[in-house]
């Protein structure tokens, strides 16, 4: 498999005070939070603080909003780590459910890239397009987001689905795709590789499930921008923990 070379820095967060790059050699580990009471958030989080996040994503979907910002805010100034907010919808394999027409999805997205240093949307969003102009005005990173798991995966159609996201607007394009064998996650990581190279932003690539684990670990040339590792809470089928993502690294 071809080494992947080309480098699309990007940083996220506050220089001096918790910015980080990605998208440079090296790949990043985002620990999700997904709790439901303000205890168990501020355990999770210094859950992902302890095992050296690179990044926490705030899993908020699940949660009653009006104490979000705040709750946040006071986490990342005494922790200084950079904060993606996620709003997962039920469809993607989250709790938000998602009523068209409502706006929800677009005002709570909002209400947070006033704040956080990167947002997720969802690319299968109806107002998507318009939603990321806004949270990128606001000054939020953001990465275009899309889950599948009932497809069968091949190279064409998901390179189709990142040239896609990618022309969205989107700062990182982030696809999960459920993978079945050791041949759908090869597919996952050429394409990986093959997004390193082709596009101007960084990516991440990944396979759901057991068969996708390999996909999520650090192996030269096929390294994602970023990826999804637990610090005792997963939020995806085959997501390892952060020990697992850190040994692959010093390989
Ligand atoms: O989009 C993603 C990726 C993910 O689903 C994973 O596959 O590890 C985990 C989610 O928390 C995150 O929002």
């Amino acid at each position: 498999m071809a080494e992947s070379t080309s480098h699309h820095e990007l940083r996220i967060g506050r220089p001096g005070v918790n910015g980080i790059s990605v998208g440079d050699t090296s790949m990043r580990i985002a620990v999700p939070v997904a709790a439901f009471t303000k205890s168990e958030i501020v355990q999770q989080w210094q859950a992902a603080v302890d095992s050296d996040a690179d990044i926490i994503e705030w899993r908020v979907d699940g949660l009653v909003d009006p104490e979000l910002e705040t709750l946040g805010l006071t986490l990342r100034d005494i922790h200084r780590i950079p904060v993606l907010v996620t709003l997962r919808t039920k469809r993607e394999g989250g709790r938000f459910p998602l009523r068209e027409g409502s706006g929800e999805y677009r005002r709570l997205l909002r209400q947070a890239a006033h704040w956080a240093d990167a947002v997720d949307i969802e690319a299968a969003i109806p107002d998507a397009p318009e939603l990321i102009v806004e949270a990128r005005e606001l000054g939020s990173i953001v990465v275009v987001s899309q889950h599948v798991f009932d497809e069968a995966v091949t190279a064409d159609r998901l390179r189709e689905c990142v040239k896609e996201m990618a022309a969205m607007g989107a700062d990182i394009v982030k696809i999960a795709w459920m993978v079945n064998n050791d041949d759908e996650a090869t597919v996952i990581e050429e394409a990986q590789v093959w997004a390193n190279d082709a596009l101007p932003i960084p990516t991440v690539i990944v396979g759901m499930g057991e068969a996708g684990v390999r996909t999520r670990v650090g192996q030269p040339g096929t390294r994602n921008a970023f990826t999804f590792a637990h610090a005792g809470t997963s939020t995806a089928p085959g997501q390892p923990s952060v020990d697992e993502v850190r040994q692959s690294l010093t390989v």
